[in-house]
């Protein structure tokens, strides 16, 4: 496989358009990228904004060396059983669902076709994804630097076994929502000390974006990031206390065990 490759993408909302962005980023064609997307005014914004093709729903997709299995959890079965039928029997099929086993694809669609699971998130949309990997028996090394190497266009990609899917996707899957559920909170809470909104959302998503850079650049570890920011008795002290009266680290685990349990739930 490499970039003349043709690539069938079934489910283009929110993270098929991110997987959109990072093939084409990989490199591959953007006339070698078939969409299948129930949405037919969804299908035509995608098309439009990125020069793709259409094909009818799950129809059409015979030619492509991988298949980007991208929809709802509770829509995977139905779209095996709509495809199973008109698939290279040599393509890669690629699951980006929460939950879905390596096993569930290939016993659904009873054929021989290579699976790689993969766990990825919406920051991909701005280059700066977090992908996990796991191969399937079967698939070729050729697969398997193609997978790695179109997720790794438009962020980071790392393999893990099988087995560890559900803490990826409670860790950086649902991830970004957990930062974006914080920024609302501490929007509010600046709006709580009189600051408007549009001064609240700025200074917050600033200091959201700049910690992050931080984090990214400086070299240094979140705890020596946030002990530079804590002068002793002072105001940072202060919010670091009451949260850990509030037993925020608890807080943390309970919210992505329980992420983790759900993921578990949808297989
Ligand atoms: N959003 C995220 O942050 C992440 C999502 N994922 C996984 O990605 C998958 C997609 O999530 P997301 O993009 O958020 O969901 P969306 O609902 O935005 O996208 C799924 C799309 O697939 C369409 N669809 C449903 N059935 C079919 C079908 N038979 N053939 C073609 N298209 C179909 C849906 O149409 P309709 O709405 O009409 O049903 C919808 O437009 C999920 O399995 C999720 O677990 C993984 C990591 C992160
Ligand atoms: O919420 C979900 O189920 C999906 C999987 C990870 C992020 N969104």
């Amino acid at each position: 496989m490499d970039q003349q490759s043709k690539v069938a993408v079934i489910g283009a909302g929110v993270m098929g358009e991110a997987l959109i962005a990072a093939l084409i980023s990989s490199g591959v064609k953007p006339d070698h990228i078939t969409i299948s997307e129930k949405r037919e005014d969804r299908a035509q914004e995608l098309i439009s904004k990125y020069s793709i093709k259409a094909a009818a729903l799950n129809a059409n997709i015979s030619d492509a060396d991988a298949l980007l299995l991208v929809v709802k959890p509770q829509d995977m079965a139905s779209v095996l059983e709509e495809i199973k039928g008109s698939i290279n029997p040599k393509a890669v099929g690629i699951t980006f669902a929460a939950g879905k086993t390596i096993s569930f694809i290939s016993n659904r669609l009873g054929t021989s076709n290579p699976v790689v699971r993969v766990m990825p998130n919406t920051p991909t949309l701005v280059g700066e994804g977090m992908a996990a990997a796991s191969m399937g028996a079967g698939v070729t090394a050729e697969q398997r630097e193609f997978v790695l190497g179109f997720l790794g266009a438009t962020g980071k990609v790392i393999e893990v076994k099988e087995e560890l899917q559900d803490a990826v996707t409670a860790t950086s899957g649902s991830g970004p929502a957990y930062f974006f559920a914080f920024v609302e909170a501490m929007v509010a809470g600046a709006k709580e000390l009189g600051l408007s909104e549009q001064d609240a959302t700025t200074l917050t998503i600033q200091t959201i974006v700049g910690a992050a850079k931080l984090l990214d650049e400086s070299g240094k570890s979140a705890t020596t990031l946030r002990e530079n920011v804590t002068s002793p008795n002072g105001t940072t002290a202060a919010a670091l206390a009451s949260f850990e009266n509030e037993k925020m680290k608890s807080i943390v685990a309970k919210a992505m065990k329980a992420a983790r349990d759900r993921s578990q739930e949808l297989a």
